[in-house]
């Protein structure tokens, strides 16, 4: 199941069992003749049923959708005017399904806000009220929930996040993994189409590999393919992004770059990496291919492919060195 469609589910059931709980307290309120709760609770049920049709509304883009917001905030005050003006009896337990539903509902901690801001003048009404003891009690419930709740929210987050980290993450270098480069570069590809910025890549393999995994083993290569990667982090600019394809390839996508730029990085790249000196090898240089997208290139196959081919034709010309291939123009 897609996170977008997990929070739909969670968000549509969190308003339907809102709407029953507070329809209970509807009919309640009526049968005991308090007509000012009845009102209320019914206007109340009508936010919450609003939120099952925004939420269904809003299904495709449950993350960014920023109704809940407004809903809750309306929920939220409605309830907090109604416990200051009316003297209706257990007002103040209302707050515990909205504090749930906040957290539920809306990003941490715009939730943890709005129920914190529902908190505040409760724990005053309450303490107002009631007496200090049954007071204390009922506010310490509160916070109580409130934190258990967030905590255990936040460590659905960090969980989801690390998640996501842990598929698109080579576990060896931190970098991104080839899985994650498609993605993005369709992305590129279709970005640099619609706003006409010029798109380069890159794609940069170590020489002699299978000789230094003879001579220092597999581990040492890892470690220079880590070293590497952590050299090639220092050297590209915000923006670019780094991938690594197998244990001595990587491949770089440079946003907004055109082809004297991409000459002037990848010699800088050849450079800086000849004339490093790395742990357990030593000496080591790399052959690069970079390429960039012509107005014929749409797909990602092309400027991948392309790329490989102009590394294999640098290293054929004896290693440490850069092959540049031109992109596809159709004419328009
Ligand atoms: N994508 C990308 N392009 C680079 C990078 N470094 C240099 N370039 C390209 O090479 C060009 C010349 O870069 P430099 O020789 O560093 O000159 P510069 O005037 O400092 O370049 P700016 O970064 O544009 O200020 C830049 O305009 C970029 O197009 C880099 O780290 N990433």
């Amino acid at each position: 199941m897609t996170e977008t469609r997990l929070r739909t589910w969670t968000h549509g059931t969190g308003y339907v069992l809102a709407t029953l709980f507070i329809l209970a307290l509807a009919m309640q309120n009526l049968r005991y003749g308090f007509y000012e709760l009845f009102y209320l609770a019914t206007g109340m049920a009508t936010l919450t049923l609003a939120g099952v049709a925004y939420t269904a509304v809003c299904r495709r883009h449950q993350l960014s959708a920023p109704g809940h917001l407004i809903i809750l905030s309306g929920l939220n005050s409605g309830l907090l005017a109604a416990m200051l003006t009316l003297d209706g009896p257990g007002i103040t337990h209302w707050a515990m399904p909205l504090l749930m539903l906040n957290l539920l509902i809306l990003p941490l901690r715009q939730g943890m806000a709005l129920s914190f801001l529902l908190l505040v003048p409760t724990s005053g009404v309450v303490l107002f009220q009631q007496p200090t003891t049954d007071a204390i009690i009922a506010i310490t419930g509160m916070a109580i929930l409130l934190a258990a709740a967030s905590l255990y929210i936040w460590h659905y987050d960090h969980m989801a996040q690390s998640a996501e980290d842990l598929a698109i993450t080579d576990p060896v270098t931190g970098a991104h993994n080839a899985r994650f480069l498609d993605e993005t570069l369709q992305k590129e590809i279709s970005r640099a189409i619609a706003t006409g910025h010029q798109l380069s890549v890159i794609d940069l393999s170590i020489d002699y590999a299978d000789e230094a995994a003879d001579l220092h083993g597999k581990a040492g290569v890892q470690t220079l393919f880590r070293d590497m990667t952590e050299h090639l982090f220092d050297v590209i600019r915000a923006g670019d992004t780094l991938y690594t394809l197998n244990d001595s390839e990587f491949f770089l996508i440079l946003p907004y770059t055109p082809e004297e730029g991409v000459r002037v990085i990848a010699e800088r790249i050849r450079r800086t990496i000849a004339e490093h000196q790395w742990a357990v090898v030593g000496k080591a240089t790399v052959s690069i291919g970079c390429t960039t997208r012509g107005s014929g290139d749409t797909r990602t196959d092309n400027l991948r492919k392309r790329a490989h081919a102009a590394m294999e034709e640098a290293r054929r010309r004896g290693a440490d060195s850069v092959w540049f291939s031109a992109g596809e123009t159709i004419a328009a």
